[in-house]
């Protein structure tokens, strides 16, 4: 449930990143009340015209000199005009643009805690559509909506002083204008952050179908998919035309009254000059200065509209700027000296945020040591907490109770980036960024050099077999990704695992990154990967008898506890559940691409 503030409240947090900006916004704000003052000077020299040239013995050269204000003033309007875009427009995008960086630094520093609550349509609509209506607010909305008001009330002033009787008439009907505009206000701002919500809902569906348009056209669920997706759009739909039609209410009682205000004041003005209360110069003048107002007076409610609408995307912006980092760094880190990879579980324990409390915990009570260099398999059935347990080494959630210590040291107690230099990851679910091979695969590693680079990329991707590099189009810099070439499962699968070793870990964390390899291409990676990584500690999870079989020792997972550690030859003889959890496991899969390659080294896939 979103936080209820006021305007004045939402609109306060947003001051320090327009401070900056202010002075030249306050120039933008006087160029457009210049505009408004010149424009109701208009009138006035109207009013000296129509009493000095149309009265019975004008002088000609009046009109003249009338005409010739008339022209510098609509000039002079013409070029605050401009000045007020000039001033207002760059730093207003400056200040969107600044903004927008600090959303994607929090995002980027949020826990995976936050992301995995967060819709990403959501996030993403916030970081558009929202700053985009925030910026366009402060460099007109904000501005013209002071100017506005301003101009009404110099211009009901002047009215008053030329006209009172008339005037009076006038404000009359301002007062079930003020009393609608609350009401109005308070029901559009709710209408306004439905429809926000339901936007980021819809750019969330569009996501999933396009990451997820292989699965439904293989399901043959488009047609579906697309039901589901009208409905949700019809939604949006209708809480914009709800929301147009309450403005265009809105628009017509503040249009309306006034105008009925004037045909009042008109009859009333033409029976006070008959009187002779009234001179006709003053009469002209006061309808001039109502037509001036006319203009601001309607524009008032789609600047309340605006103003109401930049209210609920500072709301959005802010509830997700507000997100605490769950995860940071430790007051007194300490600084990692030479890494020998020692691994320590003890007694960890772990719920997901979201998770009920009745639940037991996903992990309940692991405690496991890891030598130094050693590789261990970690094995259990569906659901045990093997990825949940992985997850907690690099911190990308952190232990509810219990410890995680490298040599020795709790995992808390490092820089987060320290401790991410220490530790790589390779998960199944491969994602690979749009930008070249080697951008991805030196994506977590720090060369000094080119030549270092070069280095570090070559042989990351030999341990990795996954040489097939070389054979695309531009070599190491083809462009991959969503943007780029697209790669097959096994493929992916080994650029992603060759950014792990490219990243010279101490500690490598492996998901059954190998899941789409054949036997014999996972086994030449196991045995470059002890070479090359020979110091490096390696903890796998395995779903496959052939990846466990290369593993020193192996841990079986129940139950979010550790029940067993021992070689696969000791626990396949003395232990039950294991022979349970071995005989489970899946055929081996067989990698096509990685079975063409060792006959082919052209196997690409365009
Ligand atoms: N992000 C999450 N939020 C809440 N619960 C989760 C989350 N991820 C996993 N779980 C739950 O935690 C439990 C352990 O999941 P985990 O993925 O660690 O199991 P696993 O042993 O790796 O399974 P598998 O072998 O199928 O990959 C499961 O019951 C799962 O539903």
């Amino acid at each position: 449930m979103p936080r209820q503030t006021t305007l004045l409240q939402s609109l306060g947090r947003l001051y320090p990143h327009v401070r900056p900006i202010l002075p030249r916004l306050f120039l933008g704000f006087l160029c457009a009340l210049g505009a408004s003052v010149v424009a109701l000077a208009i009138p006035q020299v109207l009013r000296v015209l129509v009493n000095s040239y149309l009265e019975p013995g004008g002088s000609v050269p009046a009109l003249w000199w009338a005409t010739g204000i008339v022209l510098l003033l609509g000039s002079l309007e013409a070029v605050f005009l401009a000045l007020r875009r000039q001033f207002a427009i760059a730093p207003s995008t400056t200040v969107e643009t600044s903004l927008r960086t600090s959303f994607y630094r929090h995002l980027q520093d949020l826990s995976i805690a936050f992301h995995d609550r967060w819709g990403s349509g959501q996030l993403l609509s916030r970081a558009m559509s929202d700053l985009n209506l925030i910026r366009r607010w402060m460099a007109f909305g904000a501005m013209m909506l002071i100017v506005t008001a301003l101009t009404v009330v110099i211009g009901v002033t002047i009215m008053f002083f030329t006209a009172w009787q008339l005037a009076i008439v006038f404000l009359a009907a301002a007062v079930p204008i003020i009393i609608y505009g609350f009401r109005f206000r308070r029901f559009y701002g709710r209408v306004s952050r439905q429809s926000q919500d339901q936007a980021g809902d819809l750019a969330t569906t569009v996501e999933e179908s396009v990451h997820g348009i292989r699965v439904l056209k293989a399901f043959g669920r488009s047609s579906e998919a697309l039901d589901a997706f009208e409905e949700q759009a019809e939604g949006l739909r209708q809480t914009e035309v709800y929301k147009a039609n309450s403005l265009a209410k809105f628009s017509l009682v503040v249009t309306l009254l006034p105008e009925a205000a004037l045909a009042v004041s008109l009859v009333l003005g033409i029976l006070l000059v008959d009187a002779g209360l009234v001179s006709i110069g003053a009469l002209v003048a006061f309808f001039a200065t109502a037509a001036v107002i006319a203009g601001p007076v309607e524009s008032m409610g789609p600047l309340l509209s605006m103003t109401l609408t930049a209210k609920t995307a500072i709301d959005r912006h802010f509830e997700v700027m507000d997100a605490k980092r769950t995860i940071t760094d430790p007051e007194q880190p300490c600084r990692p000296a030479e890494v020998h990879g020692q691994l320590s579980f003890d007694d960890v324990h772990f719920a997901y945020p979201d998770a009920s409390p009745e639940r037991p915990d996903v992990l309940d009570g692991v405690s496991l040591d890891l030598r130094a260099g050693e590789t261990m398999a970690l094995v259990g059935i569906t659901g045990s907490g093997k990825s949940t347990l992985l997850q907690l080494v690099p911190r990308l959630y952190d232990v509810t109770a219990g410890s995680i210590r490298i040599d020795g040291t709790d995992v808390r107690d490092y820089r987060l980036e320290d401790l991410r230099s220490i530790v790589a990851v390779a998960f199944e679910d491969t994602t690979l960024f749009s930008s070249s091979v080697r951008d991805n695969v030196l994506l977590g590693a720090d060369p000094a050099s080119d030549a270092e680079a070069d280095l570090l990329l070559r042989e990351a991707l030999e341990v990795a077999q996954a040489q097939f590099v070389y054979s695309l189009p531009q070599g190491a810099d083809t462009l991959i990704g969503e943007e780029g070439l697209s790669l097959s499962g096994g493929q992916r699968q080994r650029v992603a695992l060759a950014r792990a070793i490219a990243a010279r870990p101490g500690l490598l964390i492996m998901d059954d990154p190998l899941s789409a390899l054949d036997v014999r291409t996972e086994e030449l990676v196991e045995h470059r990967l002890r070479e090359v990584l020979a110091d490096t500690t390696t903890l796998v999870v395995a779903h496959r008898p052939s990846t466990v079989s290369l593993a020193d020792r192996v841990a079986l997972m129940e139950n979010g506890r550790i029940s067993a550690v021992g070689t696969h030859a000791e626990l396949l003889a003395g232990n039950e559940h294991y022979r349970h959890v071995i005989a489970s496991l899946p055929a081996e899969p067989q990698d096509l691409d990685s079975q063409l390659e060792t006959e082919d080294e052209d196997g690409v896939v365009l």
